[in-house]
């Protein structure tokens, strides 16, 4: 497996205003200049320009992207939108759009494709349901749905995955580190049976709970490459922590 920096990622989801642009300002002073982690904030897309100017050394992702470049998609942003307002990257296929949306795995491969058109980087986010975990199946189910949601591409420099159960989301639970383990051992060798070489260099993130008292755990995982934070990445005092935590 390539080694590759750590990547820490907040996704603020729908929170945020211009005031907590001194939540970022803050995260940029103390994290902005460390070489040793990738450091990236999704904000709501109403902050992507704003958080842009201000981001210091942090990368600003937005949090989704329509498939298409442009068109009649009321309420949509395309990936050039959201790279002319600042963002050098995106999550898609978060399990909460796909439970709010409806989107498919064939949605997520569109958007991620539309990412890498433009020149940007993906987050690309799977993950399981309690009920699919008590089925034994969630190492099947959740490989099956990377195989589907990656776009026709042979380069991999640009994705990264995250393995985001989808209990684990705000519930205050994590799955035991065997089991993190287990999944992100599956999940590469998808992505290197899919890209060859470039599945090796993609980093893979774990979310879910992730919060200052279990990073450092979560992190030395074998070929857990980062976090992907919700609730803990909204204040300096919680994203800090889990920054510092990441190996080095
Ligand atoms: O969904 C998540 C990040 O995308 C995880 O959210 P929490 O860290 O709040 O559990």
């Amino acid at each position: 497996m390539t080694q590759h920096k750590s990547y820490i990622v907040g996704n603020w989801k729908m929170n945020g205003t211009q005031a907590d642009i001194a939540i970022l300002k803050a995260i940029a002073d103390a994290a902005g200049s460390d070489s040793a982690v990738d450091v990236g904030i999704c904000p709501p897309s109403t902050l992507i320009a704003a958080f842009a100017q201000a981001a210091g050394g942090i990368g600003i992702g937005a949090q989704d992207c329509h498939a298409k470049a442009s068109g009649a998609h009321t309420g949509c942003l395309s990936a050039t939108m959201i790279k002319e307002a600042g963002a050098s990257f995106s999550i898609v296929g978060h399990s909460e759009r796909r439970a709010d949306q409806g989107e498919s795995d064939a949605d997520v491969a569109a958007k991620a494709g539309a990412l890498h058109e433009a020149g940007m980087g993906a987050i690309l986010c799977v993950g399981e349901t309690l009920e699919e975990r008590d089925s034994g199946n969630a190492i099947a189910i959740v490989t099956g749905q990377l195989a589907a949601s990656l776009p026709a591409s042979t380069s991999g420099d640009w994705l990264s995955v995250a393995y985001e159960p989808v209990w684990a989301i705000g519930t205050g639970r994590v799955p035991v580190a065997d089991d993190i383990a287990a999944m992100h051992a599956a999940l590469r060798a998808t992505l290197t049976d899919r890209l060859g070489a470039a599945g090796a260099g993609v980093r893979i993130l774990y979310g879910g709970s992730v919060n200052p008292g279990n990073a450092v755990e979560i992190l030395a995982i074998p070929d857990v490459g980062g976090a992907l934070v919700g609730g803990a990445s909204l204040k300096a005092e919680t994203f800090l922590p889990i920054i510092q935590a990441a190996p080095r």
